[in-house]
């Protein structure tokens, strides 16, 4: 998967099939959108192409206190890897850019700089300045500008609703397995592991489950992570060598 950063310097994309949005913890709700994308291209030979904002709006404009997040980027481009996506754009979301339009931000950008010919996108999905812009919008425009607009309805896991604030109160309780069931793959922490155990997440609003221990694999090895009273991670015990630098941990 290629990653860009902003719109400056992209690429000619072909025939590009994509979605927009914050996609925290890359559930299984969110596979669905990402399942189309690269079936729409694939379809046409074309390329599918992930827009996600960072910081998470609600980081940029402060509209959650206490706000935790599943993901990582760095974890969020691992799942969107794995999952074949083509390209990911991030888009550096500021006060400035989120002033933007929903309709300049349909022409501007998706059309005028990344090309869309198909996007694809959620049922409850808003964008532009004061979440102004949703499917209807999206539909109105796409005879002008040529190109298509798929909606997909609302996915649920096990009879319940799929959400990023769903699986949010299930890491709050430390339910992993459940999480795991609704995201559609383990939680994820990567991080940098030091001598001692401690690990360290590239994110500073990570949310992790409850003080207590946790089996887990570690780079795809058995082990057991410790959530202290403070509440930072540690590693009690792996299969083999303690590992060190950059590791990846699946709950
Ligand atoms: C051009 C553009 C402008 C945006 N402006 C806003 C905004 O003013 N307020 C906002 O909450 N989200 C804004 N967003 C972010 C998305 O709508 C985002 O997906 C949304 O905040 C998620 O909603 P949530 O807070 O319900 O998760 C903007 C997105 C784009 C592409
Ligand atoms: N359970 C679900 N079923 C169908 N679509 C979903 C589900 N959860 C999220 N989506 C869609 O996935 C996309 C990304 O979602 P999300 O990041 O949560 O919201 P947003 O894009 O509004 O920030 C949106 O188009 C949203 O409608």
């Amino acid at each position: 998967m290629r990653v860009f950063h902003g719109f400056e310097n992209l690429p000619s994309f072909r025939s590009p099939a994509a979605t927009v949005g914050s996609y925290d913890g890359v559930h299984s709700g969110h596979r669905v959108l990402l399942d189309r994308i690269r079936r729409e291209a694939a379809a046409v030979g074309g390329e599918s192409i992930v827009l996600t904002f960072a910081p998470h709006p609600r980081v940029t404009l402060g509209t959650q206190e206490r706000l935790r997040l599943l993901t990582s980027l760095e974890e969020k481009i691992y799942l969107l890897d794995r999952f074949g996506i083509d390209n990911l754009i991030v888009i550096p979301f500021d006060r400035a850019f989120s002033r933007i339009p929903s309709e300049s931000f349909v022409k501007d950008y998706l059309i005028g700089k990344v090309g869309v010919k198909n996007l694809v996108v959620g049922f409850n999905h808003r964008f532009g300045h004061d979440k102004e812009g949703d499917y209807r919008l999206l539909n109105g425009l796409h005879d002008e500008f040529g190109f298509r607009v798929t909606e997909i309805e609302k996915q649920d896991v096990d009879a319940e609703k799929v959400s990023s604030t769903v699986i949010r109160r299930l890491i709050e309780r430390g339910e992993m397995n459940k999480a795991a069931r609704m995201l559609s793959h383990p939680y994820l922490l990567a991080g940098d592991v030091d001598c001692a155990g401690h690990i360290a997440s590239g994110e500073a609003l990570k949310l992790l489950p409850p003080p207590g221990e946790y089996p887990v694999r570690i780079e795809g090895r058995p082990g057991v992570l410790r959530i202290t009273a403070k509440g930072t991670p540690e590693l009690l015990r792996t299969a083999g060598k303690m590992p060190s630098g950059h590791i990846l941990i699946e709950f």
